[in-house]
């Protein structure tokens, strides 16, 4: 089945598709150093928590490789002091690039612990630096089976759920949020890898999606995905998850994660607190599908999960094209940024997150199966699942 790639390498060279541009228009751009991969991701020309880390990691390991081989080393590459202390300092860049998801996180704290074990072992500096530039490209390959193993782990549990609710396991209806496809990840994808896996076993009925306003994941990235595989599918606007539940039938509510608390509470794009209060409203499953890496055991629950606030610009703008379509000198769609509110208006909030409590999330699905909440119990406890 074809899907989209938000990163891809070769003979050492990272593009990604510019996600800002999308669906029109798909451009793959050159990541050449660390201040690129830092730019693309706070730009957002790519997003989803595991692709973030996955180019922060793939960008990282270039340059270490870049180091090694220059005909005259960098000064970096003189000691394994100057290299551990080049290291951190790229690391620590990297890591503020965004604050919320926690793979960015979890992927440098990852790549500083093999630093520091390469060290502790006594290694030379190109020992070190292989091991670096293997361990980025790790934690870059390893997300597209893990997905895969995701959306089994959660697509049978769903299809056995509903079986034991008196259901046929088959013509699920699955809504989602954001878009945590192949575009949010190394491949497959998260939430929406379970609708991809439903679908590839004949037992989704309808993908329904929200539109994810105001940078429109799910409109712009989703929306293309789904066309792109042949999913069926149904887009809503963001204000219409209560009617669509009144309305129709869904068996289950499958989104992604930025970082989900040691408690369970899980921190998503925003407009999934809404999705998850209207689930529990209408008794419907809401699970959370995400690597094992999302899950951050130092944040106890999720009052302490930084949400990032956008700029309040952002908010006021819409990306596409000018309908009916105008095209540009190469024959290619003519991209429209429209500012939709008046201009300089004052009192905006734009954050891009909110946390659904545990109590509201039925089960968390990662790489190692499904973490079902107990009954009567309002939280989880993650600590034995990661
Ligand atoms: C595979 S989960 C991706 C996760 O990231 C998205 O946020 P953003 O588009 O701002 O990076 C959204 O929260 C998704 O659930």
């Amino acid at each position: 089945m074809h899907m989209l790639t938000s990163i891809r390498t070769s003979d050492g060279k990272i593009e990604i598709i510019d996600q800002l541009l999308l669906p029109h228009t798909t451009k793959y751009v050159e990541i050449t150093s660390i201040e690129q991969a830092y730019d693309a991701i706070k730009d957002m020309k790519i997003r989803g928590a595991p692709a973030i880390a996955s180019l922060a990691s793939l960008a990282f390991a270039a340059y270490i490789q870049t180091g090694l081989d220059s005909a005259q080393p960098p000064a970096f590459l003189l000691s394994p002091e100057s290299l551990s202390t080049q290291v951190i300092q790229k690391l620590d860049y990297l890591s503020g690039a965004r604050p919320t998801a926690v793979n960015l996180g979890a992927a440098i704290r990852r790549l500083k612990a093999v630093l520091q074990s390469s060290i502790d072992a006594g290694k030379s500096v190109p020992l070190i630096a292989a091991d670096l530039i293997s361990e980025g490209k790790l934690i870059a390959d390893e997300d597209f089976d893990r997905n895969k193993r995701m959306a089994e782990h959660g697509g049978e549990w769903l299809a056995e759920l509903d079986r034991g609710s008196g259901g046929s396991g088959q013509e699920l209806n699955v809504l989602t949020v954001c878009n945590t496809g192949s575009l949010a990840t190394s491949g497959y994808g998260t939430a929406l890898g379970l609708i991809t896996y439903l679908h590839e076993q004949k037992k989704l009925g309808k993908a329904y999606y929200t539109q994810t306003a105001p940078y429109h994941q799910g409109s712009r990235l989703t929306a293309l995905e789904l066309k792109t595989m042949q999913v069926p599918s149904v887009m809503i606007c963001d204000t219409m998850v209560g009617s669509l539940f009144q309305h129709h039938k869904i068996h289950a509510v499958a989104v992604g994660a930025d970082r989900i608390a040691r408690n369970g509470d899980t921190a998503n794009k925003i407009g999934t607190y809404n999705a998850a209060v209207l689930a529990a409203r209408h008794k419907i499953p809401f699970i959370v599908v995400a690597p094992i890496s999302t899950v951050d055991l130092d944040t106890p629950d999720g009052s302490s999960i930084p949400i990032e606030h956008r700029k309040p610009l952002e908010a006021c703008l819409v990306r596409g094209a000018v309908h009916p379509f105008e095209f540009d000198v190469e024959g290619k769609v003519r991209q429209e940024t429209v500012m939709i509110t008046p201009s300089g208006l004052e009192g905006i909030y734009n954050p891009s997150f909110d946390v659904t409590p545990a109590e509201l999330i039925t089960a968390i699905v990662t790489e190692k199966g499904v973490a079902a909440r107990k009954e009567g119990e309002t939280s989880f406890d993650l600590s034995g699942v990661v």
